[in-house]
């Protein structure tokens, strides 16, 4: 199984806070690996390593074979055409339709003309779930579908691989288990890489081919959805059972 991207022994401060040190971690090809753990533990800090969009202080970056903690923004846009981004909040422009959003990407980073863009844009609205609302404003949409319209955003170039931030924090389950479901046809689809963070354990044992867990800045497991719940270890076993995790020396 091949490396998509690759963090190795990488330190991240935010001023004179350390809020990773020494992490290393594979993301394994054509894959969906969660990134789980503690609100502040730095989950999304590992998604913005992996487009660039945050520079380690220390430590390597690589992504696709290539380092990119030390690349040239220049280079970094190129790299992150490769790369879907779903946000937490989907982040769409409210004053755009759903159709100019997810077209978005095309008009930034391609050549083609507004007829090629406009049947992509629909199929890939298609795709998520969402046919016939390109001319509808995010604002008339529920919760559900602007995720939905989020993914279809992220996913409208073809990128190798895709980072989704906390997809399905505040909906309600059966509307998260369609999002989970849809990562998982989303990623096949792309035949690519997903990286997911979430702290939702039903959709995270449902999508996840890997979960990488951390724990003030630190990976504390690694493993398959079975060996992370057989873990041993008490951090990781407080964490799944929902419990507050305490000063565990580690
Ligand atoms: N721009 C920033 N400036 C200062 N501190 C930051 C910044 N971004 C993140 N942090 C801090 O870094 C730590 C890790 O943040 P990160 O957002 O990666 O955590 P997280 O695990 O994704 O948390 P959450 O689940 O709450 O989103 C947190 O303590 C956060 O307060």
């Amino acid at each position: 199984m091949g490396v998509w991207a690759r963090l190795d022994d990488v330190c991240v401060r935010y001023g004179p806070k350390i809020v990773m040190q020494n992490l290393s971690l594979d993301i394994v090809e054509g894959a969906i690996t969660c990134v789980i753990g503690l609100s502040g533990a730095g989950k999304s800090t590992i998604l913005r390593l992996l487009n660039g969009l945050k520079k380690p202080d220390s430590g390597l970056v690589t992504v696709q074979g290539r380092e990119i903690s030390s690349m040239h923004e220049r280079e970094l846009i190129d790299l992150r055409r490769t790369i879907g981004f779903a946000f937490q909040f989907s982040a769409l422009f409210d004053s755009l339709t759903i159709g100019e959003n997810v077209a978005l990407p095309l008009r930034e980073h391609t050549k083609m003309s507004n007829a090629e863009i406009m049947k992509l844009v629909s199929e890939t609205l298609d795709s998520v779930g969402l046919a016939h609302v390109e001319d509808r404003f995010p604002s008339e949409l529920s919760g559900g579908m602007v995720k939905r319209a989020g993914f279809a955003r992220a996913v409208v170039t073809a990128p190798q691989a895709v980072l989704y931030d906390e997809p399905t924090t505040g909906l309600d389950p059966i509307i998260t288990h369609v999002l989970t479901d849809l990562i998982v046809k989303l990623r096949q689809r792309l035949n690519g890489t997903a990286v997911v963070v979430s702290h939702d354990l039903e959709s995270i044992y449902m999508m996840a081919d890997y979960i990488a867990m951390l724990f003030e800045g630190a990976i504390v497991a690694y493993g398959t959805v079975d060996e992370i719940r057989r873990s041993p270890n008490p951090i990781v076993q407080q964490f799944l059972q929902g419990s507050e995790v305490g000063p565990i020396p580690i």
